[in-house]
């Protein structure tokens, strides 16, 4: 999914790489769902597929929570999701708040998974008065004039901004003001935030354009010519560049008049 992060080195103060971070959550779900299944262990190679990441990078990655497994039985999966969900600090609850209670903003106050994930919806959010004091999955909806309030009185540190584009960086700025550190940005536009505040950007539609441009190569590929064979020291023989034919020299009742007129 594309994602942006600001302000943070790409090593962590603990000294956990900044990609490794990134794949912590993907161990996690594979290892959840293990979990749910009552499996006691698993090998890194089992993991490393379930989780859609190389077994080498994940030994790699576990090492640096002093996680090694034992040869021949692998990881203890519970153990593995305590020692994950501390990483990421999910051990504790996160109140966040979602600004801009529309299609999107209502479909993530709905979505039950974040609960089971550590993250409590603590209030929703929205400028349009009409809205104000209707329930949405639940909560009532509380009107923007509230907002810095609402994020004092919750000690809210993670904001998810599901405004218009044109507002995002106006509730962004609100957001930081009042305390907020963590954003979680769906509006189609990259936010300008101070140092010391993070923020994830999600755009659905820039993966399905990779998807298309992927899915244009196959195309290509299947009704094409021969494909080009792959690598690095490959070069194509020298042909001559074919040129399309001159055109006829202008006649005095066909000349090209582009540019001639008076203004
Ligand atoms: N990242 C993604 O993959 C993805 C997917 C869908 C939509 N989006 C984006 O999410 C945003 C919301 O989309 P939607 O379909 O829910 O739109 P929507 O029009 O249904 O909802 C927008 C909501 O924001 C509220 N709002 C407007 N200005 C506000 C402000 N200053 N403060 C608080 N609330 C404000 C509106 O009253 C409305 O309820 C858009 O920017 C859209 O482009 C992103």
């Amino acid at each position: 999914m594309a994602t942006g992060r600001t302000h943070r080195p790409a090593t962590r103060s603990r000294g956990i790489p900044e990609a490794t971070v990134a794949r912590l959550p993907l161990y996690l779900r594979a290892l959840t769902a293990l979990s749910e299944r009552s499996v006691p262990t698993v090998s890194s190679e089992e993991l490393a597929t379930a989780a859609g990441v190389n077994s080498a990078k994940l030994r790699k990655d576990f090492s640096y929570l002093g996680s090694y497994g034992t040869r021949g039985v692998g990881y203890d999966v519970e153990y593995l999701v305590y020692q994950i969900s501390r990483e990421l600090g999910l051990t504790q609850d996160w109140p966040v708040v979602i600004v801009g209670i529309g299609n999107l903003g209502a479909a993530l106050a709905n979505y039950g998974g974040f609960a089971s994930r550590g993250f409590r919806v603590a209030a929703l959010i929205d400028a349009d008065p009409a809205m104000a004091g209707k329930p949405v999955a639940g909560i009532p909806v509380q009107h923007t004039d509230e907002l810095e309030k609402i994020i004092t009185d919750n000690g809210v540190s993670i904001g998810v901004i599901a405004t218009p584009a044109g507002a995002a960086q106006q509730v962004c700025d609100r957001l930081v003001a009042a305390g907020i550190t963590s954003i979680l940005n769906f509006a189609p536009t990259v936010l300008s935030v101070p140092d010391g505040v993070d923020v994830r950007k999600v755009d659905l539609s820039i993966e399905l354009q990779i998807l298309a441009f992927h899915e244009q190569r196959k195309a290509g590929e299947e009704v094409g010519a021969p494909r080009r064979p792959r690598g690095r020291f490959h070069r194509r023989p020298w042909r001559p560049i074919a040129r399309p034919p001159a055109p006829p020299a202008p006649t005095a009742a066909g000349k090209d008049l582009t540019g001639t007129c008076p203004p």
